[in-house]
Protein backbone atom coordinates (compact mmCIF):
# COMPACT_ATOMS: atom_id res chain seq x y z
CA UNK A 1 0.00 0.00 0.00
CA UNK A 2 1.57 3.57 -0.62
CA UNK A 3 0.09 6.16 1.32
CA UNK A 4 0.42 10.14 1.82
CA UNK A 5 -1.18 12.42 3.97
CA UNK A 6 -3.75 14.27 2.11
CA UNK A 7 -6.49 17.33 2.46
CA UNK A 8 -10.19 16.95 1.46
CA UNK A 9 -11.49 20.22 2.63
CA UNK A 10 -13.73 22.60 0.06
CA UNK A 11 -14.61 19.44 -2.15
CA UNK A 12 -18.08 17.32 -3.71
CA UNK A 13 -19.56 15.17 -1.26
CA UNK A 14 -17.45 16.42 1.73
CA UNK A 15 -20.08 16.27 3.89
CA UNK A 16 -21.57 13.25 2.42
CA UNK A 17 -17.99 12.12 2.99
CA UNK A 18 -17.97 13.37 6.84
CA UNK A 19 -21.32 11.98 7.88
CA UNK A 20 -21.18 8.61 6.46
CA UNK A 21 -17.30 8.18 7.95
CA UNK A 22 -18.74 9.14 11.34
CA UNK A 23 -21.51 7.55 11.30
CA UNK A 24 -20.03 4.34 10.22
CA UNK A 25 -17.43 4.79 13.33
CA UNK A 26 -20.44 5.43 15.59
CA UNK A 27 -21.40 1.48 14.37
CA UNK A 28 -18.31 0.33 14.56
CA UNK A 29 -18.45 1.59 18.56
CA UNK A 30 -21.54 -0.36 18.83
CA UNK A 31 -20.43 -3.40 17.20
CA UNK A 32 -17.24 -3.96 19.10
CA UNK A 33 -19.17 -3.41 22.29
CA UNK A 34 -21.58 -6.19 21.22
CA UNK A 35 -18.83 -8.76 19.94
CA UNK A 36 -17.46 -8.12 23.74
CA UNK A 37 -21.05 -8.44 25.74
CA UNK A 38 -21.95 -11.87 26.60
CA UNK A 39 -25.45 -11.63 25.05
CA UNK A 40 -25.20 -11.17 21.00
CA UNK A 41 -28.59 -11.66 20.37
CA UNK A 42 -28.40 -14.13 17.13
CA UNK A 43 -31.21 -14.96 15.44
CA UNK A 44 -31.38 -16.80 12.08
CA UNK A 45 -33.12 -15.26 9.10
CA UNK A 46 -35.66 -16.73 6.55
CA UNK A 47 -32.39 -17.60 4.22
CA UNK A 48 -30.48 -19.20 7.04
CA UNK A 49 -28.03 -16.42 7.39
CA UNK A 50 -27.36 -14.52 11.34
CA UNK A 51 -28.50 -11.54 12.50
CA UNK A 52 -27.81 -10.10 16.17
CA UNK A 53 -28.17 -7.26 18.03
CA UNK A 54 -25.38 -5.57 16.60
CA UNK A 55 -26.74 -6.03 12.56
CA UNK A 56 -29.91 -3.98 14.23
CA UNK A 57 -28.24 -1.42 16.28
CA UNK A 58 -26.15 -0.33 13.89
CA UNK A 59 -28.47 0.24 11.21
CA UNK A 60 -30.72 2.27 13.73
CA UNK A 61 -27.36 4.02 14.10
CA UNK A 62 -26.18 4.72 10.74
CA UNK A 63 -30.06 5.75 9.89
CA UNK A 64 -30.60 8.39 12.18
CA UNK A 65 -27.41 10.10 11.34
CA UNK A 66 -28.65 9.64 7.17
CA UNK A 67 -32.13 11.09 8.22
CA UNK A 68 -30.67 14.00 10.69
CA UNK A 69 -28.53 15.27 7.49
CA UNK A 70 -30.13 14.05 4.60
CA UNK A 71 -33.65 14.14 5.54
CA UNK A 72 -34.79 13.64 1.36
CA UNK A 73 -32.77 10.78 0.51
CA UNK A 74 -33.80 7.44 -0.05
CA UNK A 75 -32.27 4.64 1.95
CA UNK A 76 -31.84 1.16 0.91
CA UNK A 77 -30.73 -0.50 4.10
CA UNK A 78 -30.24 -5.06 4.65
CA UNK A 79 -32.51 -5.26 7.39
CA UNK A 80 -36.12 -4.40 9.05
CA UNK A 81 -37.30 -4.82 12.43
CA UNK A 82 -39.96 -7.52 11.38
CA UNK A 83 -37.94 -10.03 14.30
CA UNK A 84 -37.89 -6.91 16.54
CA UNK A 85 -41.36 -5.90 16.76
CA UNK A 86 -42.04 -9.91 17.10
CA UNK A 87 -39.32 -10.55 19.48
CA UNK A 88 -39.99 -7.68 22.56
CA UNK A 89 -37.03 -8.93 24.61
CA UNK A 90 -34.68 -8.50 21.64
CA UNK A 91 -35.68 -5.55 20.82
CA UNK A 92 -35.46 -4.38 24.17
CA UNK A 93 -31.53 -5.56 23.85
CA UNK A 94 -31.09 -3.92 21.00
CA UNK A 95 -32.25 -0.47 22.26
CA UNK A 96 -30.22 -1.24 25.58
CA UNK A 97 -27.01 -1.77 23.54
CA UNK A 98 -27.34 1.03 21.80
CA UNK A 99 -27.89 3.35 24.55
CA UNK A 100 -25.18 1.65 26.85
CA UNK A 101 -22.48 2.01 24.27
CA UNK A 102 -23.45 5.52 22.16
CA UNK A 103 -25.56 7.58 25.64
CA UNK A 104 -22.77 5.97 27.89
CA UNK A 105 -24.44 7.92 31.39
CA UNK A 106 -27.74 7.68 33.23
CA UNK A 107 -27.86 11.17 33.35
CA UNK A 108 -27.93 11.79 29.58
CA UNK A 109 -24.81 11.30 26.89
CA UNK A 110 -21.40 10.47 27.26
CA UNK A 111 -19.25 13.91 27.10
CA UNK A 112 -17.84 12.74 23.36
CA UNK A 113 -21.17 11.88 22.34
CA UNK A 114 -23.21 14.62 23.53
CA UNK A 115 -21.21 16.93 21.32
CA UNK A 116 -21.99 14.76 17.91
CA UNK A 117 -25.14 13.67 19.21
CA UNK A 118 -27.09 16.51 17.68
CA UNK A 119 -24.86 16.29 14.53
CA UNK A 120 -25.56 12.50 14.42
CA UNK A 121 -28.66 12.21 15.52
CA UNK A 122 -30.22 10.52 18.43
CA UNK A 123 -32.38 7.82 19.01
CA UNK A 124 -34.89 8.90 21.90
CA UNK A 125 -36.66 5.25 22.52
CA UNK A 126 -37.53 1.77 21.35
CA UNK A 127 -40.35 2.80 19.10
CA UNK A 128 -38.21 5.31 17.22
CA UNK A 129 -35.45 2.88 16.69
CA UNK A 130 -37.88 -0.04 15.29
CA UNK A 131 -39.18 3.25 12.85
CA UNK A 132 -35.60 4.33 11.79
CA UNK A 133 -34.65 0.59 10.98
CA UNK A 134 -37.75 0.59 8.59
CA UNK A 135 -36.47 3.63 6.74
CA UNK A 136 -34.59 1.58 4.78
CA UNK A 137 -36.90 0.27 1.94
CA UNK A 138 -36.11 1.94 -0.74
CA UNK A 139 -36.73 -0.68 -3.86
CA UNK A 140 -35.35 1.97 -6.88
CA UNK A 141 -31.59 2.46 -6.50
CA UNK A 142 -31.43 4.03 -10.33
CA UNK A 143 -33.11 7.62 -9.79
CA UNK A 144 -31.79 10.61 -7.57
CA UNK A 145 -29.87 10.27 -4.16
CA UNK A 146 -29.90 6.57 -2.60
CA UNK A 147 -27.98 5.35 0.44
CA UNK A 148 -27.16 1.32 0.58
CA UNK A 149 -25.84 0.01 3.87
CA UNK A 150 -25.09 -3.21 4.68
CA UNK A 151 -24.60 -2.70 8.98
CA UNK A 152 -22.95 -5.89 9.42
CA UNK A 153 -21.69 -7.22 6.23
CA UNK A 154 -19.99 -10.64 7.03
CA UNK A 155 -22.01 -11.58 10.06
CA UNK A 156 -20.58 -14.69 10.04
CA UNK A 157 -17.15 -13.29 10.65
CA UNK A 158 -18.41 -10.81 13.42
CA UNK A 159 -19.47 -13.90 15.19
CA UNK A 160 -16.22 -15.60 15.10
CA UNK A 161 -13.99 -12.75 15.38
CA UNK A 162 -13.09 -12.48 12.07
CA UNK A 163 -13.33 -9.64 9.48
CA UNK A 164 -16.60 -7.83 8.74
CA UNK A 165 -17.80 -4.64 7.67
CA UNK A 166 -19.77 -1.59 7.84
CA UNK A 167 -20.64 -0.97 4.76
CA UNK A 168 -22.05 2.71 3.65
CA UNK A 169 -22.50 3.79 -0.22
CA UNK A 170 -24.31 6.82 -1.49
CA UNK A 171 -25.56 6.10 -5.30
CA UNK A 172 -26.13 9.16 -7.08
CA UNK A 173 -28.71 8.47 -10.38
CA UNK A 174 -27.02 4.82 -10.01
CA UNK A 175 -23.92 5.34 -9.96
CA UNK A 176 -21.51 4.98 -6.75
CA UNK A 177 -20.28 8.23 -5.49
CA UNK A 178 -19.49 8.06 -2.11
CA UNK A 179 -18.30 4.59 -0.16
CA UNK A 180 -17.20 4.20 3.13
CA UNK A 181 -16.08 0.67 5.04
CA UNK A 182 -15.83 0.26 8.45
CA UNK A 183 -13.53 -2.72 9.16
CA UNK A 184 -12.91 -3.05 12.94
CA UNK A 185 -11.00 -5.81 12.85
CA UNK A 186 -8.43 -5.28 10.00
CA UNK A 187 -5.09 -3.60 9.80
CA UNK A 188 -4.27 -2.09 13.22
CA UNK A 189 -5.76 -2.38 16.57
CA UNK A 190 -9.07 -0.78 16.29
CA UNK A 191 -9.64 -1.73 12.63
CA UNK A 192 -9.73 0.78 9.80
CA UNK A 193 -12.52 3.28 8.35
CA UNK A 194 -11.69 3.69 4.54
CA UNK A 195 -13.51 6.57 2.61
CA UNK A 196 -13.79 7.35 -1.38
CA UNK A 197 -15.39 10.05 -3.13
CA UNK A 198 -16.02 9.17 -7.00
CA UNK A 199 -12.80 11.36 -8.39
CA UNK A 200 -11.50 12.45 -5.48
CA UNK A 201 -9.61 8.68 -4.53
CA UNK A 202 -9.63 6.66 -1.60
CA UNK A 203 -8.42 7.40 2.19
CA UNK A 204 -8.23 5.53 5.13
CA UNK A 205 -7.97 6.52 8.68
CA UNK A 206 -8.03 4.36 11.84
CA UNK A 207 -11.25 3.82 13.64
CA UNK A 208 -11.20 5.25 16.60
CA UNK A 209 -13.81 5.46 19.97
CA UNK A 210 -14.60 9.17 20.12
CA UNK A 211 -18.11 10.08 18.22
CA UNK A 212 -17.14 13.12 16.92
CA UNK A 213 -13.51 13.30 15.45
CA UNK A 214 -11.79 11.31 12.35
CA UNK A 215 -8.09 11.42 12.37
CA UNK A 216 -6.18 12.24 9.48
CA UNK A 217 -6.82 10.56 6.54
CA UNK A 218 -3.66 8.87 4.30
CA UNK A 219 -4.49 8.54 0.58
CA UNK A 220 -4.11 5.00 -0.31
CA UNK A 221 -2.96 3.23 -3.94
CA UNK A 222 -3.43 -0.35 -4.44
CA UNK A 223 -0.22 -2.19 -5.36
CA UNK A 224 0.85 -1.72 -9.06
CA UNK A 225 1.72 -5.41 -9.98
CA UNK A 226 1.76 -5.61 -13.63
CA UNK A 227 1.84 -9.24 -13.83
CA UNK A 228 -1.29 -11.50 -12.81
CA UNK A 229 1.18 -13.73 -11.47
CA UNK A 230 2.01 -11.64 -9.03
CA UNK A 231 -1.00 -11.07 -7.99
CA UNK A 232 -2.20 -12.66 -4.40
CA UNK A 233 -6.04 -13.64 -4.38
CA UNK A 234 -8.43 -12.41 -1.95
CA UNK A 235 -11.62 -14.81 -1.34
CA UNK A 236 -14.41 -15.43 0.91
CA UNK A 237 -14.32 -17.52 3.84
CA UNK A 238 -17.62 -19.44 3.55
CA UNK A 239 -17.52 -21.99 1.10
CA UNK A 240 -21.33 -21.24 0.09
CA UNK A 241 -20.77 -17.93 -0.96
CA UNK A 242 -18.39 -18.48 -4.20
CA UNK A 243 -17.23 -21.60 -6.01
CA UNK A 244 -14.15 -21.86 -4.02
CA UNK A 245 -13.06 -24.79 -6.44
CA UNK A 246 -13.38 -23.26 -9.65
CA UNK A 247 -11.28 -19.58 -8.04
CA UNK A 248 -8.76 -21.85 -7.44
CA UNK A 249 -8.72 -23.39 -11.08
CA UNK A 250 -8.49 -19.85 -11.98
CA UNK A 251 -5.71 -18.76 -10.18
CA UNK A 252 -4.09 -21.81 -11.15
CA UNK A 253 -4.55 -20.34 -14.82
CA UNK A 254 -3.46 -16.90 -13.72
CA UNK A 255 0.16 -18.37 -12.77
CA UNK A 256 -0.54 -17.60 -9.37
CA UNK A 257 1.04 -19.41 -6.75
CA UNK A 258 1.00 -17.67 -3.66
CA UNK A 259 -2.07 -18.89 -1.19
CA UNK A 260 -5.44 -16.87 -0.93
CA UNK A 261 -6.29 -14.30 1.61
CA UNK A 262 -9.30 -15.34 3.52
CA UNK A 263 -11.82 -12.85 4.72
CA UNK A 264 -15.52 -12.43 5.18
CA UNK A 265 -17.64 -9.64 3.86
CA UNK A 266 -16.67 -6.55 2.11
CA UNK A 267 -13.12 -6.59 4.00
CA UNK A 268 -11.59 -8.28 0.67
CA UNK A 269 -12.51 -4.77 -1.28
CA UNK A 270 -10.41 -3.07 2.04
CA UNK A 271 -7.75 -5.59 1.53
CA UNK A 272 -7.07 -4.71 -1.94
CA UNK A 273 -7.31 -1.07 -1.57
CA UNK A 274 -4.77 -1.51 1.43
CA UNK A 275 -2.53 -3.76 -0.39
CA UNK A 276 -3.44 -7.02 1.12
CA UNK A 277 -4.03 -8.65 -1.91
CA UNK A 278 -4.74 -7.76 -5.79
CA UNK A 279 -7.60 -9.93 -6.72
CA UNK A 280 -10.61 -10.44 -5.57
CA UNK A 281 -12.62 -13.13 -7.05
CA UNK A 282 -16.83 -14.13 -6.39
CA UNK A 283 -17.64 -16.61 -8.58
CA UNK A 284 -21.51 -17.50 -7.46
CA UNK A 285 -22.18 -20.94 -6.11
CA UNK A 286 -25.57 -20.74 -7.44
CA UNK A 287 -26.54 -18.73 -10.39
CA UNK A 288 -29.92 -18.45 -8.60
CA UNK A 289 -28.22 -16.20 -5.58
CA UNK A 290 -28.46 -11.66 -6.82
CA UNK A 291 -26.10 -10.28 -5.42
CA UNK A 292 -27.47 -7.41 -3.19
CA UNK A 293 -26.07 -4.05 -3.84
CA UNK A 294 -25.12 -3.34 -0.15
CA UNK A 295 -22.58 -6.15 -0.68
CA UNK A 296 -21.12 -4.06 -2.87
CA UNK A 297 -21.18 -0.60 -3.23
CA UNK A 298 -19.20 0.85 -1.13
CA UNK A 299 -16.29 -1.52 -1.22
CA UNK A 300 -16.36 -1.23 -5.04
CA UNK A 301 -15.85 2.71 -5.03
CA UNK A 302 -13.33 2.42 -2.18
CA UNK A 303 -11.20 0.02 -4.72
CA UNK A 304 -11.91 1.73 -7.71
CA UNK A 305 -10.47 4.78 -6.68
CA UNK A 306 -7.68 3.32 -5.49
CA UNK A 307 -6.44 2.52 -8.61
CA UNK A 308 -8.82 -0.83 -9.57
CA UNK A 309 -12.10 -1.92 -11.32
CA UNK A 310 -14.71 -4.32 -10.22
CA UNK A 311 -16.66 -6.16 -12.77
CA UNK A 312 -18.97 -8.84 -13.50
CA UNK A 313 -17.87 -12.30 -14.10
CA UNK A 314 -18.21 -11.40 -17.60
CA UNK A 315 -16.06 -8.32 -17.35
CA UNK A 316 -19.20 -5.77 -17.45
CA UNK A 317 -19.31 -3.08 -15.25
CA UNK A 318 -21.48 -3.98 -11.85
CA UNK A 319 -24.83 -1.96 -12.38
CA UNK A 320 -26.02 -0.87 -9.74
CA UNK A 321 -29.66 0.34 -10.92
CA UNK A 322 -31.25 -2.55 -10.74
CA UNK A 323 -32.63 -2.14 -7.06
CA UNK A 324 -31.80 -4.04 -4.07
CA UNK A 325 -30.01 -7.09 -6.11
CA UNK A 326 -28.24 -6.87 -9.26
CA UNK A 327 -30.27 -8.02 -12.01
CA UNK A 328 -27.94 -8.05 -14.62
CA UNK A 329 -24.47 -9.29 -13.24
CA UNK A 330 -23.54 -12.80 -11.83
CA UNK A 331 -19.95 -12.86 -10.13
CA UNK A 332 -17.60 -10.40 -9.14
CA UNK A 333 -14.15 -9.60 -9.88
CA UNK A 334 -11.93 -6.75 -8.48
CA UNK A 335 -8.64 -6.15 -9.37
CA UNK A 336 -5.85 -3.62 -10.08
CA UNK A 337 -6.62 -1.30 -13.69
CA UNK A 338 -2.79 -2.48 -15.26
CA UNK A 339 -4.17 -6.15 -15.14
CA UNK A 340 -7.50 -6.10 -15.68
CA UNK A 341 -7.18 -7.43 -19.64
CA UNK A 342 -5.64 -10.97 -18.48
CA UNK A 343 -7.66 -11.12 -15.64
CA UNK A 344 -11.35 -10.87 -17.24
CA UNK A 345 -10.30 -12.96 -20.14
CA UNK A 346 -9.43 -15.85 -18.26
CA UNK A 347 -12.22 -15.36 -16.09
CA UNK A 348 -14.49 -14.49 -18.52
CA UNK A 349 -13.86 -17.98 -20.55
CA UNK A 350 -14.71 -19.91 -17.30
CA UNK A 351 -17.79 -18.40 -16.66
CA UNK A 352 -18.93 -18.46 -19.79
CA UNK A 353 -17.99 -22.49 -20.16
CA UNK A 354 -19.16 -23.70 -16.67
CA UNK A 355 -22.21 -20.87 -16.01
CA UNK A 356 -23.12 -20.08 -19.98
CA UNK A 357 -23.17 -16.77 -21.49
CA UNK A 358 -24.42 -13.35 -19.85
CA UNK A 359 -28.27 -14.27 -22.25
CA UNK A 360 -28.95 -16.93 -20.13
CA UNK A 361 -29.24 -14.49 -16.83
N1 LIG B 1 -25.43 -18.00 -1.60
C1 LIG B 1 -24.77 -16.87 -1.51
N2 LIG B 1 -23.94 -16.46 -2.51
C2 LIG B 1 -23.25 -15.31 -2.42
N3 LIG B 1 -23.31 -14.47 -1.37
C3 LIG B 1 -24.13 -14.81 -0.34
C4 LIG B 1 -24.89 -16.00 -0.36
N4 LIG B 1 -25.61 -16.07 0.78
C5 LIG B 1 -25.32 -14.94 1.47
N5 LIG B 1 -24.42 -14.19 0.80
C6 LIG B 1 -23.85 -12.90 1.15
O1 LIG B 1 -22.50 -12.98 1.43
C7 LIG B 1 -22.18 -11.89 2.26
C8 LIG B 1 -20.94 -12.18 2.99
O2 LIG B 1 -20.05 -12.45 1.98
P1 LIG B 1 -18.67 -13.09 2.17
O3 LIG B 1 -18.80 -14.53 1.87
O4 LIG B 1 -17.91 -12.34 1.14
O5 LIG B 1 -18.20 -12.84 3.54
C9 LIG B 1 -23.33 -11.69 3.16
O6 LIG B 1 -23.49 -10.34 3.38
C10 LIG B 1 -24.47 -12.30 2.39
O7 LIG B 1 -25.30 -11.33 1.88
P2 LIG B 1 -26.54 -10.71 2.63
O8 LIG B 1 -26.46 -11.21 4.04
O9 LIG B 1 -26.26 -9.27 2.49
O10 LIG B 1 -27.72 -11.20 1.90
Amino acid sequence: MATTTTSTSSLPYEKERRIAELAVQRAAILSKAVYNSKVKGTLEKSDNSPVTIADFGAQALVFASLRNNFPDDNIIGEEDSGDLRSNKELASLVFKAITEAVYSNTTGQSSSESSSSNELGVINNEAEMLDLIDKGDCTDSGKGRVWALDPIDGTKGFLRGGQYAIALGLLVDGVVTVGVLGCPNLGEEGGVLLSAVKGQGTVVRPLTSDFSTLPDPSRVTMNPITTTSDATFCEGVETGHSNHNLQAKIAAGLGITKPSVRYDSQAKYAALALGEAEIYLRLPSSMKYEEKIWDHAAGSLVVEEAGGVAFDMYGEKLDFTTGRTFKKNKGVIVMPKAIQEDVVRVVREVAIEVYGGKSSL
